[in-house]
């Protein structure tokens, strides 16, 4: 509790506060005051610094000030969303019970605690987002992982050993992890962002039943009764995600397992070093830029996550192919992709709507989704390709549910329930009765008017109301026939006598609360509304799920149309042949001064050694590669003139040097530590990009390293491409190794790029050159000129022109045994002394 004074001495409200603040100790209390959530004491000056709202104190409890912020319910969202980017999670104590009935405060409750692996509200989540939920299972060697995308209902399995944890976990951003109390903080992980429970949430009697609980007897249809650990993990994470969400999460039909087996592996270095969905300098172009055409948010996500999770060759991808082949035929994808365009992110409006938190909003959003489907389901008919065919039946039309939101909700609801006005007049009588009551009383009360003149022929009867007496039948004095007898005495006034009935009676407190009754039939009808979409949920997301597939391939073949790509073909052989490679970002921005490049592996040739100066194009040419193989693995075409790919299980890279000076290490030590996990897991399926490894420290060190590297790739059989600017490497002579250089022109004091791949080494550096292009002062550019020939003299090197300008490596420093040869002078030398120093030789050259 964040107060130690006896409860006793607090407030009712102060009490009731701290029960509820002491059901979530970790969370922020956002506590219902009226039109205002309010936070009080500790959690008002957390509120206050990381929203900069004003902290002020409310009133006093047990004699003290208590501290206090407050936002409007109003604009709740966008503090909500703000804390929970920063982290936060935050509990929201709601008013559930009538303030006009309730003795004391009124009856209070955490409706749901919101965390940042938990979000399901349309306000506080990006479109492009998908917040990720973690748990761990681990036990022994090995671990089991369980990721829940709460908002789109999809919860993802995986077991791994525990030395590659890690990596599994950086693989994805998550936004929450969960683990048993005693896991240890995983590396990489921030803090705060792991939370410890119970280590009995995740033992096998409780997760058991909680699968159970929720998948019954298809848990075995899954295909992961063979991961306890990835299965505990999943249950864990459920159970947790139901006490935040207060609400079972209905959203989550089923278990996607993830085998390594099927997915071609790129670690978390990769996907960073390859830009596939982040640039490295923040918010440059990405893989996933380029291809975010989508139509759909939902189909924006799938790609993102095809992107993240490339697949080995295999059925899955041929299907994809044959869907895109089919959707460059003829007119293309436009017109898919326009019958496509009303779809809204109607795979998070289902989980809203399971977890009975949808919107009048969502609800119109699912009825436009829903009229959009048999223009699309015409439109697959039209194009006539049976590759299409499954997804016109994937794609069911929800006639009913249509149908009824049509009838039942206005044109343009609003967002939310508070004020009504979102049930279409003509749907429900009674509704419609309220709301005339509340609306058009003054013609009510006329009409009912007429008819009592009518019914009881006293033509001075006045029906009105006013606010003390309530509604009333006057008749004046004057009249002087007979009362009827259903009509009671009210009230009597000098001039009038003044009479209810049953009718005015009933008219009366409808009236009087038709405002409210109209505004609780509308929540009644809404509830029947939603009651009724609830069955059709796991329906309609597997329909969902096509639309998400269909916009992610059509607009997969646009690219590849718009960007002139090419199918590439899957062989079992070992081998990767690219002809006109690009690389598909640099293209999109320099355009058709692209330079395409060719690529040619095989079974024997296995690794291409690249030189060539500085700014050359040897990292684009490697990425380009890579990138290639990473866009065929997801089924899209490829930026080439033609690409034979054969079976890779990962891509690996070492590009570039970052420092990890959070994670204590130098950027040397990033270098040996990716190149090491390189030389542990590479098989001789792996593509591997190798960029100027060894550079990070002193020469002959890294020259060596870099050799050693190299040659225990190339006896593996790795496909490799290995960038560097030891010229001393290109000598090296293995089966399997080729060399290769990207070209260079000088012309006068010039250096122009020719970023062709051509065979054999360099036969020249630019650096100077390019150290003058990057506007390095030319007296400092004269100054290393000279200091770069008075190098090329001492160690002898032939012309620059002609060969590398380093130091070869075994030539530079003379042994020792061999300095003192040459300086000793053997006619001065006693046989004795020459003894001597035929044992001092053999020291040294030992
Ligand atoms: N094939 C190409 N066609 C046209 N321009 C290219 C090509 N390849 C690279 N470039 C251009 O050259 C620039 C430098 O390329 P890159 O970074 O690949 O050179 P590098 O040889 O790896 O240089 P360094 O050795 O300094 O790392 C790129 O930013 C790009 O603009």
């Amino acid at each position: 509790m964040t107060d130690p004074t006896p409860l006793q001495n607090h407030t009712p409200m102060m009490r009731q506060y701290f029960g509820l603040k002491e059901q979530c100790p970790d969370a922020l209390l956002f506590y219902r005051m009226g039109d205002f959530y309010e936070l009080f004491f500790e959690d008002a000056e957390k509120a206050a610094r990381l929203l900069g709202i004003t902290l002020t104190s409310r009133g006093q409890s047990a004699g003290q000030a208590i501290p206090m912020a407050g936002v409007p319910v109003q604009s709740v969202d966008g503090y909500l969303a703000k804390l929970v980017r920063l982290g936060e999670r935050v509990a929201i104590g709601e008013q559930i019970g009538e303030a006009t009935t309730a003795k004391g405060p009124v009856e209070r409750a955490i409706v749901r605690v919101i965390t940042p692996g938990t979000i399901i509200d349309s306000a506080l989540l990006d479109a492009g987002q998908e917040p990720l939920l973690l748990a761990l299972c681990p036990d022994g060697q090995r671990c089991g992982l369980a990721w829940l995308d709460a908002a789109g209902g999809r919860l993802m399995v995986r077991e791994v050993a525990d030395t590659t944890i890690a990596d599994a976990i950086a693989r994805r951003p998550v936004a929450e992890i969960i683990a048993p109390e005693d896991t240890p903080l995983p590396v990489g992980v921030d803090p705060q962002k792991l939370q410890l429970l119970e280590k009995t949430g995740f033992q096998t009697r409780r997760t058991e039943a909680v699968l159970e609980r929720y998948f019954g007897e298809r848990l075995a249809s899954f295909g992961c009764n063979d991961w306890p650990l990835a299965l505990r993990a999943a249950a864990a994470l459920l159970n947790y995600a139901e006490a935040q969400l207060r609400s079972s999460l209905t959203q989550v039909q089923r278990i996607h397992p993830e085998r390594a087996e099927d997915e071609l592996y790129l670690d978390a270095t990769a996907l960073r070093a390859l830009e596939v969905v982040e640039s490295l300098q923040g918010n440059g172009p990405t893989l996933f830029s380029l291809l975010h055409k989508t139509q759909t948010a939902m189909g924006a996500r799938l790609l993102r996550r095809w992107l993240l999770r490339p697949l080995r060759q295999g059925p899955v991808l041929a299907t994809r192919q044959e869907v895109i082949a089919a959707l460059t035929q003829g007119s293309g994808p436009t017109a898919i992709q326009k019958a496509l365009h009303g779809i809204a992110d109607a795979e998070r409006i289902l989980t809203r709507i399971a977890l009975k938190n949808a919107s009048p909003r969502d609800f119109a959003q699912l009825r436009s989704t829903l009229q959009a489907l048999p223009t699309l389901r015409a439109t697959l008919e039209e194009t006539g390709h049976l590759a299409l065919a499954p997804y016109q039946e994937r794609i069911a039309l929800f006639a009913a549910l249509r149908t009824l939101l049509e009838a039942s909700l206005v044109d343009a609801p609003p967002m939310t329930q508070r004020d009504g006005g979102y049930i279409r007049a003509g749907y429900d009588a009674e509704l419609d009765r309220l709301q005339q009551l509340s609306q058009n009383l003054q013609e009510v009360l006329r009409d009912l008017e007429q008819q009592e003149r009518q019914r009881t022929g006293i033509t001075q009867l006045k029906i009105q109301f006013n606010r003390v007496h309530g509604f009333y039948i006057e008749i004046s004095r004057s009249y002087q026939g007979p009362i009827p007898d259903d009509y009671r005495r009210r009230q009597t006034t000098k001039n009038a006598e003044r009479y209810i009935n049953d009718a005015l009676k009933v008219i009366e407190d409808q009236a009087l609360s038709a405002e409210s009754l109209a505004l609780s039939r509308e929540r009644l009808l809404f509830t029947q509304v939603l009651e009724a979409a609830i069955p059709e949920v796991p329906t309609l997301q597997d329909a969902m799920t096509a639309v998400a597939e269909l916009d992610g391939l059509s607009t997969l073949a646009e690219r590849a149309i718009t960007l002139h790509w090419c199918a590439p073909q899957f062989v079992r052989e070992p081998l990767l042949h690219i002809r006109d490679g690009r690389h598909p970002v640099v293209e999109a921005q320099i355009g058709s001064n692209f330079v395409p490049n060719d690529l040619d592996f095989d079974k024997e040739q296995r690794m291409l050694l690249i030189t060539g100066p500085n700014m050359g194009g040897k990292s684009t040419y490697m990425r380009q590669t890579a990138l290639i193989v990473l866009l065929a693995h997801i089924g899209s075409w490829v930026p080439a003139r033609e690409a034979i790919i054969g079976p890779i299980d990962q891509i690996f890279t070492r590009i570039g040097a970052a420092d990890d000076l959070a994670g204590g290490r130098s950027t040397f030590m990033v270098e040996m530590s990716e190149t090491a996990r390189i030389l542990h897991l590479a098989t001789a399926q792996s593509l591997v990009i190798l960029d100027e490894i060894g550079r990070g420290t002193a020469t002959y060190d890294g020259l060596s390293i870099a050799w050693a590297t190299a040659e225990a790739l190339v006896e593996r059989g790795v496909c490799t491409l290995f960038a560097t600017h030891y010229f001393e490497l290109t000598e090296l002579d293995l089966p399997g190794l080729r060399n290769a250089h990207l070209d260079a022109l000088t012309q006068g004091d010039q250096v122009v790029f020719l970023h062709r791949v051509e065979s054999g080494p360099a036969t020249q550096s630019y650096g100077l050159a390019v150290a003058k292009l990057a506007g390095i002062p030319d007296p400092v550019v004269r100054r290393a000129r000279q200091r770069l020939s008075q190098l090329e003299e001492t160690t002898q090197q032939p012309t620059r022109n002609t060969a590398p300008a380093q130091l070869p490596l075994f030539q530079a420093a003379p042994h020792p045994a061999v300095q003192r040869l040459s300086q000793l002078e053997p006619d001065q030398l006693s046989p004795r002394q020459a003894l001597d120093l035929l044992y001092t030789l053999k020291e040294l050259a030992q």
